[in-house]
């Protein structure tokens, strides 16, 4: 463009060159459009510093003990400072973003502690800052709180989303904190699934199935500290891999029924094809105060709750590998029969296999293509590119390690960001320079349609597995 600009091209007409420069102008305009569409989802770090700045003075750390109630309210003060400097962002907005700051802030956290990580985010000292505030404040004012047993709660009597809150409400909110009698009402009546309340020490969870992704989902639940190895049990017809969830502690048996008896919560972990005998096995020990956790890729929530006793409390997790290193990216749904508090229990278990989300049921197999499978995509890629690097004389090993750091790296960067990809592929690319020339091959390639229909096509197929795992309508009036 630069040179059709400086009118260096030769033998043009100059009713070509006022073409050329009216779809260089066009170009220019949408570029400029998306960009600041972009910059309306997508915060850059001026912004995010600000918006921790006003939150810390705001002293959101003192803030960080679940009630919503209280919570909206310093939102709103952020919102109109935030405003006041020029950053024009929704309350909703601004409650996100501090809520992904969180998890991330959470799972650096948890890795500093487990495998060391020597690099520091951006963000992780003002979060760090903020968090040890709330920890020293929560340390000195909330002595007084009981522990909050998530399960047996009565319905909450207030409706459970936001509503704005009036001065008095905050008030009673606050006053409330110092008296066992209201403390336990507040909380059932604005849970808030970012700060989970303390568990039920004597939860008992159960793993149908001994394979990866129950020892992921296991490992994560007893990271918690908050369930003892001895509440957990697992169960498999061989003992081929029993070892390694003995070796966390946990109680192993063959008996599906036995283990769904001795148990509260408990996950389906076997493939998809085995549900329904699995779940045919122990139906006849499904009471109403078990809730059952569904892994299997594909399996509908329809399916498990027409193969369980109608009142079973039914809901469907899809995880994905990196559980096993508590990074995982889950996504869960909730049954009909499931209510907000079973959901919130189910997150707040899982809280250290990573990120967890609740969504509605049709997203589970889109998140089963994106994340669960997705995994294998990132692998195919990581592979490739150690591949890339021995064929051009690099000793396969540093290959591949450099090919995990950088993925490891890349990933880590952009979801501490909150960058667009785009953005951050931009800022590694020189004019000129060898990214863009390796970018430009890799589109030759088709890396981009390959990869959005990869998502595609594991979706349909998590579609597929669905409709053949539900029980025909001959089985069904059985
Ligand atoms: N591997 C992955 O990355 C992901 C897997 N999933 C889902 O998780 C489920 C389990 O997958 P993986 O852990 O990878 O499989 P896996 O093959 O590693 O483990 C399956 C386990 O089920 C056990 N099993 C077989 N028949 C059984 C029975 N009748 N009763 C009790 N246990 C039985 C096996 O002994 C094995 O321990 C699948 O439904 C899959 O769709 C979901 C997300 C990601
Ligand atoms: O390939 C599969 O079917 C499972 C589900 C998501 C990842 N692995």
């Amino acid at each position: 463009m630069c040179i059709i600009r400086s009118r260096s091209i030769r033998n043009i007409r100059t009713d070509q060159y006022y073409t050329l420069i009216a779809i260089y102008r066009n170009l220019k305009k949408t570029y400029q459009l998306k960009m600041s569409a972009m910059k309306k989802y997508f915060w850059d770090s001026e912004e995010t510093e600000y918006m921790l700045k006003v939150l810390r003075e705001l002293d959101i750390a003192k803030h960080l003990d679940g009630r919503k109630v209280r919570n909206l309210k310093l939102f709103k003060v952020a919102e109109k400072r935030m405003k006041q400097a020029g950053y024009h962002r929704s309350i909703d907005q601004i409650r996100h973003r501090w809520k992904v700051l969180k998890t991330s802030y959470y799972s650096w956290n948890n890795n500093q502690q487990t495998v060391k990580l020597t690099r520091f985010p951006q963000y992780a000292t003002t979060m760090q800052s903020i968090m040890d505030e709330s920890e020293t404040w929560n340390r000195s004012h909330d002595t007084n709180r009981g522990p909050v047993r998530i399960r047996n709660r009565p319905k909450p009597t207030v409706h459970e989303e936001d509503t704005e809150d009036s001065e008095e409400e905050v008030v009673t909110a606050a006053q409330s904190l110092h008296d066992n009698s209201t403390v336990d009402v507040i909380i059932k009546t604005d849970p808030d699934p970012e700060t989970p309340p303390e568990m039920d020490s004597n939860l008992r969870i159960g793993f149908i199935g001994a394979g990866n992704m129950a020892y992921g989902i296991a490992k994560g639940v007893l990271q918690s500290g908050d369930v003892p190895p001895t509440n957990v049990k697992v169960s498999a017809p061989s003992t081929r891999n029993f070892g390694r969830f003995q070796e966390l502690g946990v109680a192993v048996t063959h008996s599906n029924a036995e283990l769904v008896s001795s148990c509260d919560m408990v996950f389906v972990a076997v493939k998809p094809h085995l549900v329904a005998t699995v779940l045919s096995e122990i139906t006849d020990h499904v009471t109403r105060k078990h809730i059952i956790v569904s892994v299997a890729a594909g399996v509908t929530l329809a399916t498990l709750q027409g193969l369980l006793p109608f009142d079973a409390v039914v809901l469907r997790l899809m995880p994905n590998l990196p559980c096993l290193v508590q990074q995982g990216a889950l996504l869960f749904s909730r049954g009909t029969r499931a209510r907000q508090e079973d959901g919130d229990l189910l997150r707040s278990l899982l809280q250290h296999c990573g990120l967890v989300e609740e969504g509605p049921e049709a997203w589970i197999d889109i998140h089963t293509g994106l994340s669960g499978s997705g995994v294998a995509f990132v692998y195919l890629f990581a592979e490739a590119l150690a591949e890339g690097a021995v064929k051009m004389g690099m000793p396969s090993a540093l290959a591949h390690s450099i090919a995990a750091q950088t993925v490891l790296g890349a990933g880590q960067l952009l979801r501490d960001s909150g960058k667009h990809p785009a953005q951050l592929r931009s800022e590694v690319c020189t004019p000129g320079g060898t990214t863009i020339f390796g970018l430009h091959a890799m589109e030759q390639g088709g890396v981009r349609a390959a990869t959005m229909t990869a998502v595609e096509t594991a979706t349909e197929r998590a579609r597929e597995l669905g409709r053949k795992s539900a029980p025909t309508a001959t089985e069904n009036r059985k």
